[in-house]
C-alpha cells in the first residue's frame, strides 16, 4: 500500500494538517478527564462554585477545540483519500489504456473493472482511517497509561489484567477475519464477470430460454458473496459484545477495587473518576488499533492488485528512438512473418510475405480460423510478430511510433463498436478536426446517408450504448464512414461487409474504391463476390499462404482457392 502512497505527494500539506489536527483533539481528550478529577476534588468536595465554574469553562474550551480539530482532521482526511482515489482510477485507466491485446487477455475486463471501482474506494476508505487513527489510537493507548499511572499506579494493575484479555479478544476474533475479508474481492471479481456475461449476452440467453439457468449461475455467485458477508457479520456481531464485555468488567473492577482504596484512603474521588475515563480511552484505542488490523489487510489485498495493474508493463511499447520520417507512402509488406498468440500450440500465421500498394485493394479470404484477422492485427501493432517484418512505409512498425502507425490506418473492426452519443460524434470519433461536410460525405460513401436521414434527428440521432438502436448493417457502415472520415493511407477493413445485402455491398465497394484511389485498401473478406474485382487476392489456409493473385489466376493456379469459389457461386457465376 505504501508504494501506492507516493500519490499522495500533492496533498503533503493536508496530511500534515490532518496530523496536527489530531494530535491536538487527542491531546484535549487525555487532558479533559484530568480537569474533571480537579473539578471533583478541588471543586465539588471543597463546595467551591467558583473553581467549578473556571475549570467546568476550561473542560467546555478544551472539549469545543477538540471538536473543532475533530471536524477539520474529518474534511482534510476525507479530501486528501477521495483525491487519491481520483489519482489512481486515472493512473489505472491509462495504464489499462495502454496494454496491448495480449494484457486484456491475460487479466480480463471484469477485475479490470473491480480493481478500479471497488478496490480503490478499499484504498480511499483505508487512507482516511490511517490518517485519522494512526496517530490517535497510539498516542491515545501510551498517553492513557501515562495519566493513569499519575493518577494511581497500584490500580493500573487491573489494566495489566484487563489489556491482554482485551489484545487476546481482538487477535482471536482478527485473525478469523482479515482471510474473510481478503476473499471478499475475489467474489466480488466473480460476481463481475457472471454480471458482464450476463448483461453482454442478454439476447443469446433469452433466445435459449435460458434465463433460469442463468439466474441460478448468477445466484450461486451472489449467494457465495453473501455467505462472505454473512461470515465476517457474524464474527463482526460477537466482535462488539465481547468487547464490550471485556470494557464493562474493567470498568466494574476499576470501580470495585477504586471504591475500596477511596474507603482506606490511598485515592480521592477525583482521580477514580479520571482513571474510569483513561481506562476506557485506553480500550478505546485498543479498539481502533483492532480495526486497523482488520482494514488495512483488506486494503493491502486491494493495493495488491491495483499495484499489479500499474505495474504491468505493456508488451508493445514504443522504441527509445522511433523512425517517423517516410519517403514512400501507404505501402504495407509483410516479410516471412511468423506469429504465435501466447500459450498457441501452432502458430496461428507462419511465413506470410506480400506488398500490398496504393491505389490497390489486396483481399484476403481463406476459411474462419484460418488467421484472416490475425493478419491485418499485426498491421497495427495489437500484437508484435514472432519472427520476421512488417514494414510500412519502409518502416518497420516496430520502429515507428504507435500513435503515427496508428494515424495512418483507418481500420473497421470484424465487430463493428458503436460508442453513446449521436451519429456524427461517432463518424467524428475516427477525426475529430471533420467539418460537417466531411461527415456527411463519408457517410453517403459509407452508403449510410439515407438511413441516417431517415432516423430521428438525422446525424443528432443518438446511438445507444453498445449500438443497440442501429442494425448489424448499419453499425458496420457507421464503422466504416468513421475510417473514412480520417482519410488513411491505408484502410483496413476486417470482414466488414457481412452484415450487407448484396446489392449495398457492391455500391459500398465501388463508391469506396472512387474514395480511395490514393489509399491502400486491405479487405478480409469471407464471401468471393466481395473479393473478386480486388487487385491480389491473399488465399490463407491454417495460417498459411496457399496462393496469391487476381481471381483468374487463382481459379486456375489454387486449389484451395477454387474449392471456396465452388462452394459459393454458380457454374455460370465462375465463368
Ligand atoms: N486472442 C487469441 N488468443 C489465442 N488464440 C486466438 C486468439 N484470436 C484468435 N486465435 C486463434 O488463432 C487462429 C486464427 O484466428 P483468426 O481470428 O485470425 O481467424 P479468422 O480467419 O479471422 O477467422 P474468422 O473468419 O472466423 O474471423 C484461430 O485458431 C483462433 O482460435
Amino acid at each position: 500500500m505504501l508504494k501506492l502512497y507516493r500519490y499522495l505527494n500533492p496533498f503533503t500539506a493536508m496530511v500534515v494538517g490532518v496530523l496536527v489536527f489530531v494530535f491536538l483533539q487527542t491531546l484535549g481528550d487525555l487532558y479533559l478527564p484530568a480537569l474533571m478529577s480537579d473539578i471533583i476534588n478541588d471543586g465539588v468536595m471543597q463546595g467551591d462554585t467558583d473553581k467549578i465554574m473556571q475549570l467546568g469553562g476550561l473542560m467546555l474550551l478544551v472539549a469545543g477545540g477538540g471538536a473543532i480539530c475533530a471536524i477539520f482532521a474529518s474534511f482534510l482526511s476525507s479530501k486528501t483519500a477521495v483525491g487519491l482515489g481520483t489519482i489512481l482510477r486515472s493512473k489505472v485507466f491509462s495504464r489499462v489504456e495502454s496494454y496491448s491485446l495480449n494484457e486484456f487477455d491475460k487479466m480480463g475486463a471484469a477485475t479490470l473493472i473491480t480493481r478500479t471501482t471497488n478496490d480503490i474506494n478499499q484504498i480511499q476508505m483505508v487512507t482516511v482511517m490511517i490518517m485519522r487513527m494512526m496517530i490517535s489510537a497510539p498516542m491515545m493507548a501510551i498517553g492513557g497509561i501515562i495519566m493513569a499511572l499519575r493518577q494511581d499506579k497500584t490500580l493500573t494493575l487491573v489494566l495489566a489484567v484487563a489489556i491482554p484479555v482485551l489484545a487476546c479478544v481482538i487477535v482471536l476474533i482478527s485473525s478469523r477475519m482479515i482471510p474473510l475479508f481478503r476473499l471478499v474481492q475475489v467474489k466480488i471479481d466473480k460476481i463481475n464477470l457472471v454480471l458482464r456475461e450476463k448483461l453482454t449476452g442478454i439476447r443469446v440467453i433469452r433466445a435459449f430460454n435460458t434465463v433460469a439457468r442463468e439466474m441460478r449461475r448468477f445466484d450461486e455467485a451472489n449467494a457465495d458473496l453473501t455467505n462472505n458477508y454473512i461470515k465476517v457479520n457474524r464474527i463482526m456481531a460477537f466482535m462488539m459484545p465481547a468487547i464490550m464485555l471485556v470494557m464493562n468488567l474493567t470498568s466494574l473492577s476499576v470501580l470495585w477495587f477504586g471504591g475500596i482504596r477511596i474507603s482506606n484512603g490511598s485515592m480521592d474521588l477525583g482521580a477514580l473518576a479520571a482513571f474510569t475515563q483513561y481506562a476506557m480511552q485506553i480500550m478505546f484505542s485498543m479498539v481502533m488499533l483492532a480495526m486497523m488490523f482488520i482494514m488495512v489487510p483488506r486494503a493491502q489485498a486491494a493495493a495488491v492488485r491495483i499495484n499489479i495493474v500499474l505495474e504491468t508493463v505493456p508488451e508493445i511499447t514504443d522504441a527509445e528512438e522511433t523512425k517517423d520520417s517516410f519517403t514512400a507512402k501507404g505501402y504495407v509488406e509483410f516479410k516471412d512473418v511468423t506469429f504465435s498468440y501466447h500459450g498457441a500450440e501452432k502458430p496461428a500465421l507462419r511465413n506470410i510475405s506480400f506488398l500490398a500498394r496504393p491505389g490497390e485493394v489486396t483481399a484476403i479470404i481463406g476459411s474462419t480460423g484460418s488467421g484472416k484477422s490475425t493478419l491485418i492485427n499485426l498491421i497495427p501493432r495489437f500484437y508484435d510478430v514472432d519472427s520476421g517484418r512488417i514494414l510500412i512505409d519502409g518502416v518497420d512498425v516496430r520502429e515507428m511510433s504507435q500513435e503515427i502507425l496508428r494515424s495512418k490506418i483507418g481500420f473497421v473492426p470484424q465487430q463493428a463498436v458503436l460508442f453513446s452519443g449521436s451519429i456524427t460524434d461517432n463518424i467524428k470519433f475516427g477525426n475529430a478536426k471533420a467539418t460537417d461536410e466531411e461527415v456527411k460525405h463519408a457517410a453517403e460513401v459509407a452508403q449510410a446517408a439515407e438511413f441516417i436521414s431517415n432516423m430521428d434527428g438525422g446525424f443528432n440521432h443518438v446511438i445507444a450504448q453498445g449500438g443497440t438502436n442501429v442494425s448489424g448493417g448499419q453499425k458496420q457502415r457507421l464503422a466504416i464512414a468513421r475510417a473514412l472520415v480520417r482519410k488513411p493511407e491505408v484502410y483496413i477493413l476486417d470482414d466488414s461487409f457481412s452484415a450487407l445485402d448484396f446489392k449495398t455491398d457492391a455500391r459500398l465497394r465501388a463508391a469506396l474504391k472512387k474514395e480511395t484511389t490514393e489509399a491502400t485498401v486491405i479487405i478480409v473478406a469471407q464471401r468471393v463476390g466481395t473479393v473478386m474485382d480486388a487487385d491480389r487476392i491473399i488465399v490463407l489456409d491454417e495460417g498459411r499462404i496457399a496462393g496469391m493473385g487476381t481471381h483468374s489466376e487463382l481459379l486456375g493456379t489454387c486449389g484451395v482457392y477454387r474449392e471456396i469459389v465452388s462452394s459459393q457461386l454458380s457454374e455460370e457465376e465462375i465463368a
